[in-house]
């Protein structure tokens, strides 16, 4: 994926609903309901990033809890890929590793289990959106720390007025960040 696809785009867009002042005042709530709602938006969505884990040479598709759960797990499966959670914490049993991040409306911990991949396995990270950065930093610091190598880093959407993308520099460490939408 060098360039983001316009029609794609404007499919994936037109399906994405704005909410203002959701959870808070101030925050423009980008809600993806009527994109998963809608089989052909939803199904150019799973192939579009199935096809960028193949092309990335992907291992394991993992997904960030929740939403980023019902954009990855179907994307894995399309790819022939398995699929590993990253969770918020206290939901994952056996031993994890932690990570503690702000986010644009709050804060949170993200927790991954110790044993979630194979040694040599090269992971694709998806996501709906990139807002502060926040998330995916954190989520990006664990596959790490879990021993598998980032791939590369798929967004739905990413929030072009927010800093998410310098944010994350460091914890990408070279490898590309691709966002199907960008507003
Ligand atoms: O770039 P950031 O500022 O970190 O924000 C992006 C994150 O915020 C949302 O998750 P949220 O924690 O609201 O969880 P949800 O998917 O469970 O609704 C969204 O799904 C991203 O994961
Ligand atoms: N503005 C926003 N819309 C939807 N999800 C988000 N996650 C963080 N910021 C968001």
């Amino acid at each position: 994926m060098t360039s983001p696809d316009p029609v794609l785009a404007e499919l994936l867009t037109s399906r994405i609903r704005d909410v203002p002042d959701y959870p808070k005042p101030g925050v423009l709530f980008k809600d993806i309901a009527p994109l998963l709602a809608d089989a052909e938006a939803f199904g150019a969505l799973t192939r579009a990033l199935a096809g960028r884990a193949a092309e990335l040479g992907a291992t394991k598709v993992v997904g960030l809890e929740a939403r980023g759960f019902v954009l990855a797990a179907p994307a894995a499966f399309a790819a022939g890929l398995g699929f590993v959670p990253i969770r918020k914490k206290g939901k994952l049993p056996g031993d994890v590793f932690a990570r503690s991040y702000d986010l644009e409306y709050g804060s949170a911990t993200l927790e991954v289990q110790c044993d979630a991949f194979a040694p040599g396995e090269k992971v694709l990270v998806v996501d709906d959106v990139l807002a502060t950065g926040g998330t995916l930093g954190a989520s990006l610091d664990l596959v790490r720390e879990a021993g598998a190598e980032l791939a590369g880093v798929v967004v739905l959407m990413e929030l072009g007025f927010l800093p998410g993308r310098e944010r994350l520099t460091g914890h990408l460490a070279g490898a590309p960040l691709d966002a199907l939408v960008t507003v």
